[in-house]
Order: structure tokens, then C-alpha cells, then sequence
């Protein structure tokens, strides 16, 4: 075992994601794991699904950043990963499944979650463009959110490329309720979610700025997205319908394809872009992403269209929020960190049915 590792915010299910894939990691041992009210309860009690866990019990964490681990994961409420990674020693590698370090506009951030600023670490989303080393030479990693992951690499290929138009962005996204945590709250009840498909945060969704933010730089341009999200009865999984108008550029020899505007060409943009990406997987024409077959994999399924009745691309993204959208993007990034191989520990299959 090369790295011990702490888990702050271990009782959480972002948290508890993070545990289930440290246990098969085989160069990151599970060091200190702290909890808030769970603080002294045995792991396993918490988290039944790691039974090797039995045993050992969540510290308060405070005493998870002083147990000395080179590693820490902090997988904590919006707002609360600026303090504690304020009494974290340099040197110690950081990865945050929170948002508190993921936008760089102080202001768009004091809007979006309506506390102060705490600063901006380096972006985790290894796919983008240059995100790779800059993350691999990082100390300090802001893991992106699950929405944004889903949407962003849905988008960015095409961006780069120029055959959509960065102005007019539209995605409509469902997510499973994992996704808004395990602290108990009314909406989230069986009795609310069973049987009903719900939107919330409709055109006000604290993710709306960070994937404007990851998909202005990769096109270099101003984006603008209409972005609607919905609250679907299942535990895991966001599925992202995500249209774009074509560009002027698209269609024309510009592309030095001398291809029509078709479903053959926007998916070999897509399969282009991610052709060397383990995670990253455009499923063969015909076949469309499902939230199921991304279940406990750290992997993105895309599928792409031209909708030619209404001027439309059309790209569908499924992703695990749990894991490719918290957990398995932080063990990515701190792979990359520590200099080990990027994939390692990290499944790319899914748990079906
Ligand atoms: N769920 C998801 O799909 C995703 C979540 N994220 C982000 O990851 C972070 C964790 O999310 P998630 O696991 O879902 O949240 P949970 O609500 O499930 O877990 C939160 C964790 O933080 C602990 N905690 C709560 N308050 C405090 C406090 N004041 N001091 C110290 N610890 C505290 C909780 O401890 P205890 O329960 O013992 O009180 C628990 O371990 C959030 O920032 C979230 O936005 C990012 C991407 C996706
Ligand atoms: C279903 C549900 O409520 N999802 C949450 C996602 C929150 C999340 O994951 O937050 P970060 O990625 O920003 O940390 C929401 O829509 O606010």
C-alpha cells in the first residue's frame, strides 16, 4: 500500500461511495474516517454494505486531520469543506467532493449557495481539455458535482469543435435521490418519491454556473444554458438530455470532412474526443444510455442525434452520480496526484439488472 487515505464526511453516501471503492484500491489504504452525528458509531453499522469495515468506528474531524494521512477526501455540506480544509497541513493532498472550491467567480458562487467565497482549487474533471496534468501537478483537487459532470462531457466535444452554437444550450437532467445526500428531509420520503417525477431548482440550479464555467473554456466562447432538472424515484444515477443548435460551421467543408450534418458525424465527434478516455464510452449507433447500465462503474455512457425536424443535436448522457458523478471522479483525481495509474481500483463496468 503506497498512500493512507482519510475520509471526512464518511457517513454521507458520497462518503460511503468513497469507502466501498478504497476497499478494492489497491495502492490507497482506508485511514481515519470521520462523521458528525455518526461521530463513534461503527462503520458497518452506518454503511451495512462494508462489512469489513465492522469494527472500526467514525472519528470526529478534527482527529481525522490530525491522524496524519498524506491523502484526505472531504465529502462534507456545501460550506463546510472551506473550514476544514483550512486546518489541513500543506503538503497533505486534497480532493473535495464539495463545491466550495469549484468556481472560480466569487461572486456567481456567493449567488449560486449564498455564502462567502473560499477560493478556487484546480478543476477534477480529467476528460476536459488540459485538465489532466494540471490535476496530476495539483495538491489541492475540486472534484466537480455529478450534474456537471454529466452535462459537461456531453457537451464539450462538440463545442470544441465548433458544430454547435455556444449561445443556445438546453438540458433537461434527472437525477436519483442519493444525489441531494442521506440527511433525512420531507421531499426525499418514500411515500414522496415512490411513483412521481418531480422538477426543482427550475432555471435557479446551483450547478447552472459551474458547467457554464467548464464549457465557456472549452469552447472559448460565452455559453449560455437553459438547464432544468427533475428528481426521479430511484437511489443512483442522472440521465442528461442535452440539445444544441448547429453552428454556421456545421456542415460545411470548415469540418474538413466533407460530411453531411448527420448522426455519423456528431458521434464520430464524440468518439474522436474521448478515443483514448477509459471512462468515457459512446455506445454503438442505436443504443442509448440508461442510468442502469452505469450503476457502481465510474464510467459516462453517451449517445448522440441530429434531430432534423426540429434543428436540433441531441446528446443523452447517463452517469452513477455516486461514483463517476462524486466518489470514482475523486479517486481519478487523486490517482493522478499520487502518480499511479489513472484507472486503478476504479470499475468501468456496471452492476446490472
Ligand atoms: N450525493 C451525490 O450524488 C453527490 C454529492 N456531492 C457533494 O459531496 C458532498 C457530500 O455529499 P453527500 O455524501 O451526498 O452528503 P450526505 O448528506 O450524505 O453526507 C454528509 C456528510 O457530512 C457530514 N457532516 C454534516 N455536517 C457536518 C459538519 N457540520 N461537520 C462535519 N461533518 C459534517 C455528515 O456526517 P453525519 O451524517 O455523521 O452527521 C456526513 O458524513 C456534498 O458537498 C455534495 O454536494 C457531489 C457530487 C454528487
Ligand atoms: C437530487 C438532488 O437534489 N441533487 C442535488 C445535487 C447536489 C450535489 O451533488 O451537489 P454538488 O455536486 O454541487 O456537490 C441537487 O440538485 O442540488
Amino acid at each position: 500500500m503506497g498512500m493512507t487515505a482519510a475520509v471526512i464526511g464518511g457517513s454521507g453516501y458520497g462518503g460511503g461511495e468513497l469507502l466501498r471503492l478504497l476497499l478494492a484500491h489497491p495502492e490507497i489504504e482506508i485511514g481515519a474516517v470521520a462523521a458528525h452525528s455518526n461521530a463513534g458509531e461503527d462503520i458497518a453499522d452506518v454503511h451495512p454494505h462494508l462489512p469489513d469495515l465492522a469494527g472500526r468506528t467514525f472519528v470526529d474531524t478534527a482527529a481525522a486531520v490530525a491522524s496524519g494521512a498524506g491523502l484526505i477526501f472531504l465529502a462534507l455540506p456545501h460550506g463546510r469543506s472551506a473550514e476544514v480544509a483550512a486546518t489541513i497541513p500543506a503538503g497533505v493532498k486534497v480532493v473535495d467532493l464539495g463545491a466550495d472550491f469549484r468556481l472560480a467567480n466569487a461572486d456567481e458562487w456567493a449567488r449560486a449557495y449564498g455564502v462567502p467565497h473560499a477560493g478556487t482549487w484546480t478543476y477534477g474533471m480529467p476528460e476536459l481539455p488540459g485538465a489532466r496534468a494540471e490535476i496530476a501537478a495539483a495538491e489541492r483537487v475540486a472534484a466537480p458535482g455529478c450534474y456537471p459532470t454529466a452535462v459537461s462531457l456531453a457537451y464539450a466535444p462538440l463545442l470544441a469543435a465548433g458544430v454547435i452554437e455556444p449561445a443556445d444550450l438546453v438540458t433537461v437532467a434527472a437525477s436519483g435521490t442519493s444525489g441531494a445526500g442521506r440527511s433525512a428531509k420531507v421531499n426525499l420520503l418514500g411515500s414522496e418519491v415512490m411513483g412521481d417525477v418531480t422538477a426543482y431548482k427550475v432555471g435557479r440550479h446551483q450547478h447552472g454556473p459551474e458547467i457554464v464555467q467548464n464549457l465557456g473554456r472549452v469552447a472559448g466562447a460565452p455559453v449560455t444554458l437553459s438547464f432544468t432538472t427533475t428528481l426521479a424515484p430511484m437511489p443512483r444515477g442522472i440521465l442528461a438530455t442535452c440539445t444544441a443548435r448547429p453552428s454556421s460551421k456545421a456542415g460545411t467543408d470548415e469540418l474538413g470532412v466533407g460530411l453531411a450534418f448527420d448522426d455519423e458525424l456528431i458521434t464520430g465527434i464524440l468518439r474522436a474526443f474521448y478515443a483514448d478516455e477509459p471512462f468515457v464510452k459512446v455506445l454503438p449507433a442505436g443504443r442509448w444510455p440508461r442510468t442502469s447500465a452505469t450503476l457502481g462503474s465510474n464510467t459516462v455512457h453517451l449517445q448522440a442525434t441530429f434531430d432534423e425536424g426540429a434543428g436540433r443535436v441531441v446528446v443523452i448522457s447517463a452517469i452513477d452520480n455516486l461514483t463517476k458523478g462524486a466518489a470514482g471522479q475523486a479517486i481519478q483525481c487523486a490517482n493522478l496526484m499520487l502518480g499511479l495509474p489513472e484507472t486503478l481500483g476504479l470499475p468501468v463496468t456496471g452492476l446490472a439488472p
